[in-house]
């Protein structure tokens, strides 16, 4: 894979955070991300992309299957590196590789098997410079907050597709990152268990204030959860839509706001 050359930072262009004068914690500017593809084709998701992530907000991407939403939560996540990096900018420097601050949830086996829920969640904890009573401390609160008090000696295979995945959101966030990255991280759960863990993340935020981005099929979930949805549209990804979801209005499943975004939003897509 190739990557944009790096820019000189100060020519970049002034903060694109949507209404506000403060620079964005990370961004995205004028990325360009490709992969080989067969018998000698490149494929080129991301072309002199720029999105700035808001601070403190959740921002949520949607788009058609292969329109580069994975690759661009890898590259502002760091996982997308070369020779010269470049594009992924994280408190105002490029990002060369991943870091504490930023960290990743995937769909799947985000905790390791042969430890049980304390330790899997306090893994992160031993790279900290906290002392022995701090870790402790945060490591019962973040376990309590995401409802797992009682599952604490549980190993993975003894927990739910649900307590997984909060097991998961408390040992990314135990080591309070800056940015929490989400990659359809509830995809493989039933409806109503779906709908419990946006709301628990959504909690979970209104108690840290963590900005987070969040890349999801689902579009009801990205409406509620999310302060903002932006859809990307297909090869090279562009933004079609970018929309402040922030208004309670929005949080109404049944009420008119939340059903014109969506239509709007499934016409988009389809
Ligand atoms: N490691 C890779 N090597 C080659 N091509 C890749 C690689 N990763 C992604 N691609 C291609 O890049 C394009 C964008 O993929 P990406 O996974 O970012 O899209 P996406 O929007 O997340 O898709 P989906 O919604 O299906 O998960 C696709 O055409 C995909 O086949």
């Amino acid at each position: 894979m190739t990557i944009s050359p790096p820019m000189d930072v100060d020519s970049l262009p002034p903060d694109i955070a949507a209404g506000s004068c403060v620079r964005p914690i990370l961004e995205a500017s004028r990325l360009s991300i490709s992969y080989p593809g067969q018998r000698g084709t490149v494929v080129a998701p991301l072309q002199d992309f720029s999105l700035a992530i808001q601070t403190g907000k959740i921002t949520c991407i949607l788009g058609a299957s292969g329109s580069g939403k994975t690759t661009l939560l890898r590259a502002l996540g760091g996982f997308i590196t070369g020779a010269p990096t470049g594009g992924v900018l994280f408190k105002g420097r490029y990002l060369q590789a991943p870091t504490p601050e930023i960290v990743m949830i995937f769909q799947e086996n985000n905790l390791f098997p042969w430890l049980n829920v304390r330790d899997n969640v306090g893994f992160g904890l031993r790279y900290r410079p906290w002392t022995g009573e701090q870790k402790e401390s945060r490591l019962s609160s973040i376990i309590e907050t995401v409802g797992l008090a009682d599952a604490i000696d549980r190993y993975p295979h003894q927990l739910s597709g649900g307590m997984r995945q909060r097991a998961a959101i408390a040992r990314a966030l135990v080591t309070e990152p800056r940015v929490l990255l989400l990659d359809e991280p509830f995809s493989a759960l039933d409806v109503t268990l779906r709908r419990r863990m946006s709301e628990m993340t959504n909690m979970i935020w209104s108690a840290l204030g963590t900005t987070m981005v969040m890349v999801t099929h689902n579009v009801e979930e990205a409406i509620t959860m999310g302060h903002r949805v932006v859809i990307l549209g297909y090869q090279p990804a562009r933004i079609i839509l970018d929309e402040d979801t922030s208004d309670p209005e929005f949080k109404d499943r049944y009420g008119t706001t939340f059903l014109a975004l969506q239509r709007r939003i499934e016409n988009l897509i389809e």
